[in-house]
């Protein structure tokens, strides 16, 4: 589903150059649930950045769904961004004067279909996360979790194949938290594939598979046993 190889990365200022990533083999299959894990500035943003479409790598090729991004323009990434991938953030990225129903249906602005056709699907996303009764709500008349859980709502919306999520319950205490882990298992159990930055052991260990990021690269298990 997601294929990185020989993926690199490298930031450039003024002053200083950063290497972000180095050498990245990583290989997602569909319907996995993959927790990523690593120090605060090792790379996980940027990996998830380049996994979304987001960012290019500087070296290196990424892969989805068999087909490769080599040679996409900036509108073909958009585009199958929009379609392939629902995103979800540490700190929700709500916006304040949409209602919650209003925040849901924003990603089916860019797609073809009618009014009534996207309050249904928002309605439906909001159903599925447990937060129908809450749809003319604004995001600060809800708890972090519900806003946190408007967010998943969203990042579904348009059914899309790859959820990615940084660090989703960041924010969150550790009941919310769970539910928040507990909707996305759900998703997944559903046959969504699921990339998730995680700091939390006991979090990760639901998946089903950890990867391990340290200063810019990948640790094999093998690497863990050799240190
Ligand atoms: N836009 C940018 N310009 C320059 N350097 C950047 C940029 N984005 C990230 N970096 C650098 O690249 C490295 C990797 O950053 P990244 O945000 O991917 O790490 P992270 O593992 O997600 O960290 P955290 O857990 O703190 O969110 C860091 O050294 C960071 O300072």
């Amino acid at each position: 589903m997601i294929k990185l190889n020989k993926v690199s990365k490298t930031y450039r200022t003024d002053k200083v150059e950063t290497l972000a990533l180095r050498d990245i083999d990583l290989h997602v299959r569909e319907g996995e649930f993959v927790a990523m894990m690593g120090p605060s500035g090792c790379g996980k943003s940027t990996l998830l950045n380049i996994i979304g479409l987001l960012d290019r790598p500087g070296q290196g090729s990424v892969e989805i769904g068999g087909v490769s991004m080599k040679g996409h323009g900036d509108r073909q990434l958009a585009a199958l961004r929009n379609r392939t991938f629902g995103f979800i953030f540490q700190s929700f990225h709500l916006i304040p004067d949409l209602r919650v129903i209003d925040n849901v249906e924003l990603p089916l602005l860019y797609r073809s279909g009618g009014g009534a056709e996207r309050r249904r699907l928002a309605r439906e996303a909001l159903e599925k996360v447990g937060l129908g009764a809450r749809m003319d709500h604004y995001p600060n008349q809800l708890s972090g979790g519900q806003q946190q859980r408007v967010a998943i709502a969203r990042a579904i919306v348009g059914q899309p194949k790859i959820l990615l999520a940084d660090e989703p319950t960041g924010n969150l205490d550790s009941k919310m938290g769970e539910e928040v882990m507990d909707i996305l298992l759900k998703l997944n159990g559903e046959g969504t594939t699921v990339v998730m930055v995680t700091h939390d052991e006991q979090e990760a260990r639901r998946t089903n598979r950890i990867v391990r990021v340290f200063d810019g690269q990948l640790v094999t298990p093998e690497h863990l046993h050799a240190a």
